[in-house]
């Protein structure tokens, strides 16, 4: 898709808060390589989407503003950017929620995903269309269709395609597998691989741990706004702590010696299993 010019996704020591009291990130560093693909990881209220945001340039649509700490990419600065700014250099957002402009076809809905960027040719247009629908061929077929018919899946590919209209050089998915059918998430997580090969890099924030590790090369786990862990991937995967965390293994001392759950671990398993 984008040839790639080599151009890293780095934050530094990031804090941002909502309001005066809810400090939502409180020093993160992370950095997302040139068409590389990393993880953010994390439970509930971990600030994943924060820092999505953050790099975005939607934190004041969300009342959130940056405190600290750097934002740059490919060495030019991010930071307090409106949104329109991310997009022109290339740092495109899928939301949480996938959110489809429902009443509108679904070319409608890809032509949207042109408004950041400025004095394209038809020709050039036509191009990152014909591109989506390759990817896409399902939306191809129902292009004259309102988008709130297509199912959830369709509806996240649709979501996925406005963001590749931009051309983007970096993807930042928000949760692209919340609420599908396991097919569905094999389907998405194939096309983010083949988006990937393309050279487009990713940031993936995923509450699917095992969907999310499987496609990055790194990854971040977040926890109460700070980084707790980071590594390898494959790391991260052996690691005891994140497969009791967040793939959902069970804890040795809470099953017998065949792994059967205990009688009584049914409450403490909550705490475990997020
Ligand atoms: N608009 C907002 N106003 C006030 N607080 C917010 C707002 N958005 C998020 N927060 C708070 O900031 C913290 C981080 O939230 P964030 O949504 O970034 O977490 P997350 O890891 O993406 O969680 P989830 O997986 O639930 O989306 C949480 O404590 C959350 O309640």
């Amino acid at each position: 898709m984008t040839t790639t010019n080599g151009r890293a996704l780095v934050l530094r020591d990031i804090r941002v808060s909502y309001g005066r009291s809810v400090r939502a990130l409180r020093g993160v560093d992370l950095e997302v390589p040139a068409s590389g693909v990393v993880a953010l990881l994390g439970a509930n209220g971990a600030g994943k989407s924060t820092l999505l945001r953050a790099v975005s340039g939607t934190l004041p649509l969300h009342s959130g503003a940056i405190d600290s700490g750097t934002i740059t990419f490919g060495g030019e600065t991010l930071r307090g950017s409106d949104p329109s700014v991310p997009v022109r250099r290339g740092i495109v957002q899928v939301p949480e929620g996938r959110r489809v402009f429902a009443d509108m076809s679904i070319d409608e809905n890809l032509r949207a995903g042109e408004l950041g960027v400025r004095g394209r040719s038809k020709r050039a247009t036509a191009q990152a269309k014909e591109r989506v629908f390759d990817l896409f061929p399902r939306l191809a077929d129902r292009r004259a269709q309102a988008a709130g018919l297509l199912s959830g899946g369709e509806q996240q590919m649709l979501a996925m395609g406005r963001a590749l209209m931009a051309d983007p050089e970096l993807l930042l998915l928000d949760e692209p597998s919340l609420g599908l059918a396991p097919q569905m998430v094999e389907r998405i997580a194939d096309i983010i691989a083949i988006i990937n090969q393309q050279g487009v890099g990713v940031l993936l924030v995923e509450q699917n741990a095992a969907l999310a590790l499987e496609l990055a090369d790194h990854a971040y786990v977040l926890d109460v706004g700070r980084v707790r862990l980071q590594g390898a991937s494959s790391d991260l995967a052996a690691s005891d702590e994140v497969r009791r965390l967040y793939l959902g293994e069970i804890p040795e001392e809470l099953t017998d010696d065949t792994g059967a759950v205990l009688a009584g671990a049914a409450a403490p398993l909550e705490r475990w299993i997020r």
